[in-house]
């Protein structure tokens, strides 16, 4: 079975670790996001990559949800002894490592797919990650502080600022001109079916979405997304910020309608959220809440039922009732 999954940060790594264990034959293909990636010290750092990587290949820093395990940060406090900045984004000894080599690699004019595919030879995440597009894009978000109205990286609102100032903006840099990367639109023209995480839908699946061609190829197959907001919240991160910063209510319901019909054919809530509907979608309600790999693997496995029900019937086949969770 080959399965596609776009996906952002945290949330969505720890989801593909419940797809990978609920489906361990499966060929997984993962497009992830590089809006929120930067440049800092002269190398560029891929954080919803390497969120992925290093999560799927058991180098993750589990209760931060980002950067290495056993980490140090000797380099780091080198850095602020220089007064080099900045000193907010907190970059490991170890996390370092992936960054020169990325960097080198780029400098030798490698493509971000190749350096992605030499990176994960070592970490072996058991699916194939595809950056969205090798093309340089980043997400920027324009916000009014003392210095007045100006546009700030991605990182810089969600790190420095904890998206304490509201983001009047936020816009993809670079999204015109990027290409999906080699393989992403022949791995969904292949899938038998597309998983959406519950990652952020504006930053990371929404960034995706907006690279040329993604959206479309998208739309003939059959997709189930995640809601990534449970009861009004957010599961974890602050996609609240960013629905708020494009006038997107924080609930289920106004997620779906976000991705849209015919993009989304599933899509599964939380049971606090079992009222959530749309003409072409069919809703499912169950827990969501990842505590271990086995929540997220359970998670995973209903999503996939979904998809092979969908895939089953036509459009326009009235909904079975959802199966009891005999699981
Ligand atoms: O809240 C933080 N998130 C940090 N993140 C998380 C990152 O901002 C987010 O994971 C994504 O960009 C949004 O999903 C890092 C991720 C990396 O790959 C490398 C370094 C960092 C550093 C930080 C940090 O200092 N604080």
């Amino acid at each position: 079975m080959r399965i596609v999954s776009l996906a952002g940060g945290i949330g969505g790594a720890r989801f593909l670790r419940g797809l990978r264990a609920a489906a361990p034959d499966a060929d997984i293909t993962v497009i992830g996001n590089t809006g929120d990636d930067i440049t800092l010290f002269g190398l560029r750092v891929c954080p919803d990559l390497d969120t992925v990587m290093y999560t799927l290949g058991g180098g993750i820093n589990e209760e931060q949800g980002w950067g290495r395990d056993k980490e140090s940060h000797a380099v780091k406090e080198e850095l602020a002894a220089y007064g080099v900045e900045p000193q907010w984004f907190g970059l490991g000894d170890r996390d370092f490592a992936t960054h020169i080599v990325r960097t080198q690699m780029l400098d030798a004019g490698y493509p971000l797919s190749a350096v992605t595919e030499a990176l994960c030879a070592r970490w072996e995440p058991g699916v194939r990650l595809i950056p969205m597009s090798d093309d340089r894009t980043e997400t920027h978000v324009v916000i009014t502080d003392e210095r007045g109205r100006r546009a700030v990286h991605f990182q810089e609102w969600w790190v420095r600022l904890r998206a304490s100032l509201p983001a009047e903006q936020i816009i993809l840099v670079g999204a015109d001109e990027a290409r999906p990367a080699p393989g992403v639109l022949q791995a969904i023209a292949d899938a038998d079916a597309v998983i959406l995480p519950p990652s952020n839908p504006v930053v990371s699946i929404g960034t995706i979405l907006q690279i040329k061609g993604i959206r479309e190829a998208l739309e003939g197959k059959t997709v189930v997304g995640v809601s990534p907001i449970v009861g009004g919240a957010p599961v974890r991160g602050m996609a609240d910020a960013c629905l708020t910063a494009i006038g997107v209510d924080t609930t289920a319901q106004a997620v779906l309608e976000l991705y849209g019909s015919p993009l989304i054919n599933g899509w599964l809530v939380a049971e606090e959220d079992a009222g959530v509907a749309l003409d072409g979608v069919r809703v499912q309600a169950r827990p969501l809440i990842m505590h271990d790999v086995e929540s997220a693997a359970a998670i995973a496995r209903a999503a996939l039922d979904l998809a092979a029900e969908i895939a089953r019937t036509p459009a326009g086949t009235p909904a079975a009732p959802a199966p009891e969770d005999a699981r």
